[in-house]
């Protein structure tokens, strides 16, 4: 079944509140800002922005059934809950929302936890996430700066903030995002070589 833009935005909005389909429509925009400032795709940042949360308000217990019930990833089930609803969005979208182009699927699965090696489109939508002009959370305008001119340094302060935060909570930090953090300063590195 293949859906219009405007069904997705129903079906999507549909399943959250208000205020965090405010914060959706951000991402899509932002990402979509970010896509022209950095030679990204912007249809594609639009749709995956679209797609990212939309597992988000569903109960943990829902998410825990879909993670088990359809072999996704495990490991997810002994991780912080937020960590769940990145990859059940891609499952949801590609297996009843008809979205079938990976990268854009990618980019919903580790829009919340980064991966080793991540493409322009799965850098742009983790962004967007954390610097749509809805949020506000300490360091957050540094990290506006910085996406003005590099994706990586700016999403490398991103992961920071997130890492930072777990530890002065004492909580655990789900492992990719941590290598997720250290292939992008190599990154950055390699590109200033
Ligand atoms: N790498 C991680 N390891 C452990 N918990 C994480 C990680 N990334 C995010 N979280 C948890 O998920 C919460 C929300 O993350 P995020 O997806 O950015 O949600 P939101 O869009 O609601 O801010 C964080 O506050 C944190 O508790």
């Amino acid at each position: 079944m293949e859906y219009t833009r405007e069904q997705l935005i129903e079906i999507v909005s549909g399943q959250m509140p208000a205020k965090r389909w405010k914060h959706v429509e951000g991402v899509m925009e932002t990402a979509v800002i970010l896509a022209e400032r950095f030679g990204g795709d912007k249809e594609k940042a639009d749709l995956a922005a679209l797609l990212h949360d939309l597992a988000k308000f569903w109960p943990v217990e829902r998410q825990e059934a879909m993670i088990r019930d359809n072999g996704l990833n495990p490991e997810l089930l002994e991780h912080d809950k937020q960590l769940m609803h990145a990859e059940i969005g891609a499952f949801v979208a590609q297996r009843d929302y008809g979205i079938e182009d990976p990268e854009v699927l990618d980019a919903v699965r580790y829009h919340t936890s980064g991966r080793v090696g991540m493409t322009k489109l799965d850098k742009i939508v983790c962004l967007a996430d954390y610097i749509e002009p809805g949020r506000e959370f300490p360091g957050v305008e540094r990290i506006r700066d910085l996406a003005e001119h590099s994706l990586e340094e700016a999403l490398v302060a991103g992961f920071d903030s997130t890492i930072s935060f777990l530890l002065e909570k004492g909580k655990v930090i789900f492992p990719l995002t941590v290598l997720s953090r250290n292939g992008l300063i190599q990154e950055i590195k390699g590109s200033k070589q």
